[in-house]
C-alpha cells in the first residue's frame, strides 16, 4: 500500500534560490491494492509534484511517503512494483534508439535469466495487453509512431514489470477519444487483476471513469476527498463545486460556483485540517489562508 503522510514540497526558486514555492503543504492519503484513487486539480495545484515524490524522482521537503511500510526510494526494488506513465510520451524515448529499447532495457535490469524465446512470448503478451499489433511497433523509432501508440507502450512497459501500483499522470490527454477509452478500459481491467491505480487528472470526468476515490487538489493541499461519487454528487468544499460546474454538460444550462468567502467548516477541522462530513469523506478548510485564526 501506498501511503502519504503530511507530505509538503517546497522548491527553491529565484536567481539564487532565494524564493521558494511551496507546491505541495501537507497531504495525506492512501492507495490500496487494486484501488483507484483520482487526483484532481487544476493546473499548477501540485499533481505532477505529488507523482514525481511518489516516484522517488523529487525529493519530499518533509512529510513521508512510505510504500508497504518503507519509505520510497528510486531504487530497482520499488520500480519493480511501482511504475509511472506520464502525460508526454514523446519526452520518455530517446528518438534515436528504436522504441523496442525500452522493452531490452526491462530485461537486462530486471530479467536477465529469462530465456529470449520466453521474452519474446511475454512482450508480445505484454503489447497484446495494451492492443498494440508487435508487427506494427517493433523496430520502429519514437517519431514513426502515434502519441497514443508510444502511450501504450509505456503501460505494456509497465505491465512486463507485473507492478503492483501505476502513476498515471495524464496519460489520456494525447490520445484520441477511442484510445482513450481503450486505454482506461484496459486500466479497469489491470484494477480486477489487483493493480492499484494513482490517476493524476484535470478532466473530471475521466477521473469518475475509474475511481472509487477522488481526492482534490488546490493549491498544493487538499481541499476534499472521499468516494468518487459522494465527491461528486454531494460536494462540500465550494472550490469542488467549482471545478464540477466548470465541466460542460451537454443541454444543461451553465451554473455559477458559489464564491469562496468564508469557511464552512473552520474551526471544526481536525487532522491535517480536513473534518470529516461523513464516512470516508473529507473537507477542508474554504478560506484561503486556511484555518488559522
Ligand atoms: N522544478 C520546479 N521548480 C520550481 N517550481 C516548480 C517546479 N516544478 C513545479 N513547480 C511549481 O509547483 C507548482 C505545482 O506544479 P505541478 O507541476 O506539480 O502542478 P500540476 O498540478 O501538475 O500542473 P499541470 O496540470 O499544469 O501539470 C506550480 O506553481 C509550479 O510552478
Amino acid at each position: 500500500m501506498l501511503k502519504l503522510d503530511n507530505v509538503t514540497k517546497v522548491y527553491r526558486t529565484g536567481a539564487f534560490g532565494g524564493g521558494s514555492t511551496t507546491a505541495v503543504g501537507g497531504v495525506s492519503f492512501e492507495v490500496g491494492p487494486g484501488e483507484v484513487v483520482s487526483l484532481i486539480g487544476e493546473s499548477g495545484s501540485g499533481k505532477s509534484t505529488l507523482g514525481r515524490m511518489i516516484l522517488g524522482l523529487t525529493p519530499v521537503t518533509s512529510g513521508s511517503i512510505t510504500w508497504n511500510g518503507t519509505a520510497v526510494r528510486p531504487a530497482k526494488s520499488y520500480y519493480r512494483e511501482v511504475q509511472g506513465v506520464f502525460q508526454d510520451p514523446f519526452s520518455t524515448f530517446n528518438p534515436v534508439f528504436k522504441a523496442d529499447r525500452v522493452f531490452r532495457m526491462i530485461k537486462e535490469v530486471y530479467f536477465p535469466e529469462v530465456p529470449p524465446a520466453e521474452w519474446a512470448e511475454r512482450v508480445r503478451a505484454s503489447l497484446a495487453d495494451v492492443r498494440l499489433n508487435p508487427a506494427q511497433i517493433l523496430g520502429k523509432f519514437p517519431h514513426q509512431l502515434s502519441g497514443g501508440q508510444l502511450q501504450r507502450l509505456l503501460i505494456a512497459r509497465a505491465l512486463l514489470l507485473d507492478i503492483k501500483l501505476l502513476v498515471a499522470d495524464e496519460i489520456t490527454s494525447m490520445l484520441d477519444a477511442s484510445t482513450r477509452i481503450d486505454v482506461l478500459n484496459l486500466l479497469a481491467e489491470l484494477k480486477g487483476r489487483g493493480l492499484g491505480v494513482l490517476y493524476i487528472t484535470h478532466d473530471l470526468s475521466l477521473g469518475t471513469y475509474l475511481a472509487e476515490r477522488t481526492i482534490v487538489l488546490r493549491r498544493g493541499t487538499v481541499a476534499e476527498m472521499g468516494p468518487t461519487e459522494t465527491v461528486f454528487t454531494g460536494p462540500k468544499h465550494p472550490y469542488t463545486r467549482e471545478l464540477l460546474a466548470a465541466v460542460p454538460r451537454l443541454r444543461e444550462p451553465w451554473q455559477e460556483a458559489e464564491p469562496i468567502e468564508s469557511c464552512l467548516y473552520h474551526d471544526k477541522a481536525g487532522t491535517g485540517g480536513l473534518l470529516e462530513v461523513e464516512p470516508g469523506h473529507y473537507v477542508a478548510c474554504a478560506r484561503l489562508a486556511g484555518c488559522a485564526g
